[in-house]
């Protein structure tokens, strides 16, 4: 029996899972202590940061996300990112009108990515692993550390020497309290003045006020954000101003085959919790 619900205050008792579509309905404690028979929350991508894992679970209630749908999708989003950044795309857009104006004779010089370029990618999930094979193909070289996986209480000790080696430094890693503005001042200032940053993770994960100032001061070169703090930003960001930032809005899985395939892995994830079978794509609280 299904029910698409706008109204979560109309969510009938009877309700043993929900597919969480973008984010809704918000599931706090009052909704799960208004639902006695849930069993799963299946979430509609692969970022749990909008649930309190740990409240859910208190409830009995498992939860899965999407992994295996959004993966090369989102891993796809990132390297466009980094190819436009690198070679200049949205601003050859726009150069190629004063070009054959002839208002404009010299062009901009784009970024190499073979011979030697190192990408560092933040966080070796499900998505990193996919953006490594893709930057392998295009012939980049990936850290080797890489494989050390550090995001936790090793991190800070591990960061600096692999942000001062990238030219291209990829952020991949879950939003949780301890990637929260991971990228700040001091690891920009680590960075090469060279290097590009890209995000498409969650804004958060990146200190957005030290971005500006970052691009702003040729602190590094450039930065490409499909993920931003708010979403979307205020009309007068300086981020929406600056020559030398890409923003996309979001669309890291929004392809046209997402909505199926996502739903698809939601639909087993589900099914295999009712059943009472080991769910595909679990996510536990850490
Ligand atoms: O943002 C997209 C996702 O969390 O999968």
């Amino acid at each position: 029996e299904l029910e698409f619900l706008e109204d979560r205050k109309r969510m009938s008792k009877k309700v043993q899972a929900i597919y969480l579509w973008w984010h809704k309905p918000v599931i706090d404690q009052e909704l799960l202590q208004s639902l006695p028979n849930l069993k799963v929350i299946a979430n509609s991508g692969v970022g749990m940061d909008h649930l309190d894992l740990k409240l859910v679970a208190s409830f009995g209630v498992k939860m899965a996300n999407a992994p295996r749908a959004v993966s090369s999708s989102t891993a796809d989003t990132g390297m466009a990112l980094l190819l436009a950044s690198a070679r200049r795309l949205v601003e050859g857009n726009i150069l190629i009108l004063l070009w054959l104006l002839k208002i404009i004779q010299d062009l901009p010089t784009i970024i190499n990515l073979t011979f030697s370029t190192v990408i560092w990618i933040i966080g070796m999930g499900s998505i990193g692993y996919k953006i490594a094979l893709r930057a392998k193909a295009f012939e980049m070289n990936i850290l080797k550390e890489q494989e050390e996986q550090a995001v936790g209480t090793t991190y800070c000790e591990k960061i600096d020497g692999l942000l001062q080696r990238a030219d291209f430094v990829m952020v991949v890693v879950s939003l949780t309290p301890q990637t929260h503005k991971l990228i700040g001042k001091r690891e920009m200032e680590l960075m090469k003045p060279t290097a590009t940053l890209i995000n498409i993770s969650r804004g958060a994960v990146v200190d957005q006020e030290a971005l500006v100032t970052a691009l702003q001061t040729g602190v590094i070169r450039a930065a490409a954000l499909d993920v931003t703090h708010p979403e979307p930003l205020p009309r007068d960001h300086t981020l929406l101003k600056l020559k030398n930032v890409i923003i996309t809005p979001h669309l890291g899985i929004k392809t046209d085959k997402a909505t199926y395939m996502i739903t698809e892995e939601a639909v087993e994830n589900i099914l295999a919790a009712l059943n009472g079978l080991p769910i595909p794509s679990e996510v536990l609280p850490s």
